[in-house]
């Protein structure tokens, strides 16, 4: 009896292997035909994507074997997608393609919730995830940025004053960024100030800064090692358990803010911030509040979401514009024309409506997020069934990955596209594809409805684009304005250089981040600059 059940399990798993492999096989035969790297026998070029630098690699990939190529990640099939057209298809279909949940996104879940339940950012596109997105979204309105600029400003004014007092002195500004972001989430979105910006210095004397950081150290460790979650258990290392203290610490951070919040008692009616919009939502089975696990998790992915994103984010754009005379003076006319230099008559301080006015500042930061996208590595799709990519006919279960950095560098959709040219913005038109390759290509694309792809979206595209972007926007708009009008910056004889720092720069951290920070000095402008203008 026992060798039966044996036997049989034995069959079932062999024919459920047999299965797999030929799903494999068949899914290799299909991808053939399109172009790729030779890879490592065994990894493929798994090795090539967990490199610190694999940003260029992706890049040199896609100027190699164009818009749609083929890797094999392990035993993993990819197709690479950077042609405007095709991720315009990829990023709009949810119900073909959707986020590739299982093998990249669930191993973010045990960060976030200590069961590994899926939040707003890692779970399908479900009943679940459509009840937090929409119970969110208010808390990105309009109304509610307007309500939280106070907030963006004190912040900023925190900051301008540590680096008057500092002047001169070479100050890590990507280190000052990432902290002036912690305090506008935590301030705008939950009513918490947790004085990150207070402090420049020292890393560990803010635990709330601290943990951010090791939260995302422990998630790259996760993805590149799966199994470590359960290393604790098999292989207790002093690293495995330092992670697992740490992951416990951030959760535990999470669930004291939910605490906090819960404290001050029902939030009032014209309070949508996120928060607020947390504790409205109600399953609408049981009319009961997400338990308060889930609430951790979602309020612990709006600072992993939006910290070192719009942190790197500001420290790139003040890279570039202050490395670029000739930009940073149209910064400075555009910032003297609204009244925001200091020793100008009548200055005033920048207020919300400011933020639509600074159209060029905000090419500048366009530009620079083209250049140096914090989410270079872009968004990841899975094929629910055969789909359709142009001519390809791509199998059911392959990984889509759309690289944002080598989608907004790539020669075939941009003209001088390693250049830093804020007025190519200047252009309403300049977010949207363009056909290359002259008339024919020209009546191609108009005959397409989706002529209109965009060949630029830091933000992602389609119902899984980034919530928060209204709040980013901001944060980095005011930021740059603020540190601009008050200071010039010139990059430390430390750093070697701008195009040294561009070069080391690391994709190996989730985010495009200088690999050593960026040490700048500082200089509060004098009245010369405002008379100049
Ligand atoms: C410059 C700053 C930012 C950039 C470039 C950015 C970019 C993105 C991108 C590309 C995605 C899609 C990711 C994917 O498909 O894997 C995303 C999703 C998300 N972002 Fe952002 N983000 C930024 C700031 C923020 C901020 C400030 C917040 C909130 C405080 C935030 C919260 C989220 C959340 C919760 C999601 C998941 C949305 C969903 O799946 O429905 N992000 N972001």
């Amino acid at each position: 009896m026992a060798f039966d059940m044996v036997a049989a399990a034995l069959c079932v798993t062999a024919t459920v292997a047999g299965m797999r492999f030929a799903a494999w096989c068949s899914a290799y035969l299909a991808l053939r035909g399109l172009p790729g790297p030779k890879g490592d026998l065994v990894l493929g070029q798994l090795k090539d994507v967990v490199k610190p630098d694999h940003h260029r690699t992706l890049f040199k990939w896609a100027c190699q074997y164009g818009g749609i190529y083929r890797i094999r990640l392990a035993h993993i099939h990819a197709v690479v997608v950077t042609d405007p057209q095709l991720i315009a298809v990829v990023l709009g279909k949810d119900t073909e393609i959707e986020k590739s949940i299982e093998g990249v996104y669930s191993h973010f879940n045990t960060l976030l919730h200590a069961g590994g339940e899926p939040n707003i950012f890692t779970s399908h596109t479900d009943a679940y995830w459509r009840l937090v997105r929409k119970g969110v979204a208010p808390a990105f309105s309009a109304k509610s940025m307007r309500q939280g600029f106070a907030h963006v400003l004190a912040v900023n004014q925190q900051l301008v004053s540590i680096l008057a007092a500092r002047a001169g002195a070479a100050v890590d500004m990507d280190n000052a960024a990432l902290r002036v972001t912690l305090d506008v989430i935590g301030r705008v979105g939950f009513g918490k100030d947790f004085g990150a910006t207070a402090d420049l210095d020292d890393c560990r004397a803010n635990a709330a800064f601290d943990l951010m950081s090791a939260g995302r150290d422990e998630g790259i460790k996760r993805w590149n090692n799966p199994f470590r979650k359960y290393l604790v258990f098999i292989w207790p290392s002093q690293s495995v358990r330092k992670g697992r203290r740490k992951l416990a610490a951030f959760q535990a951070l999470m669930a004291g803010l939910l605490a906090e919040v819960r404290a001050r008692g029902e939030p009032a009616a014209d309070d949508a911030s996120i928060a607020a919009q947390l504790l409205r939502i109600r399953d609408p089975a049981t009319g009961r509040p997400l338990p308060d696990d889930r609430l951790a998790a979602e309020i612990g992915v709006f600072f992993t979401g939006g910290f070192e994103t719009t942190g790197h984010t500001i420290a790139w754009a003040l890279l570039m514009i202050s490395q670029h005379a000739e930009v940073e003076a149209r910064v400075l006319a555009e910032l003297h024309a609204l009244r925001l230099l200091p020793h100008q008559p009548g200055r005033r301080t920048l207020d919300f409506e400011d933020l639509a006015r600074l159209t060029y500042t905000g090419q500048a930061i366009k530009e620079a997020m083209r250049l140096m996208p914090v989410l270079t590595d872009g968004t990841n799709r899975t094929t629910l069934r055969a789909t359709q990519l142009g001519v390809h006919s791509i199998p059911a279960g392959t990984m889509v990955w759309v690289p944002f950095g080598a989608t907004f560098a790539s020669p075939q959709s941009w003209e001088r596209p390693g250049e830093y040219l804020p007025e190519r913005w200047d252009d309403a038109d300049a977010d949207y594809a363009r056909p290359t390759g002259g008339e024919a290509a020209k009546q191609d694309l108009a005959d397409r409805a989706a002529g209109r792809a965009k060949r630029f979206m830091p933000f992602s595209l389609g119902s899984r684009d980034c919530v928060g972007q209204s709040l980013a926007r901001m944060n980095f708009t005011a930021t740059v304005a603020m540190l601009l009008s008050e200071f010039s910056f010139r990059l430390a004889d430390e750093m070697d250089g701008m195009a040294s720092v561009r070069e080391r720069a690391t994709s190996g951290l989730l985010t495009l981040q200088p690999a050593d920070g960026l040490l700048m000095h500082c200089t509060p402008r004098g009245a010369e600059v405002a008379a100049s203008c």
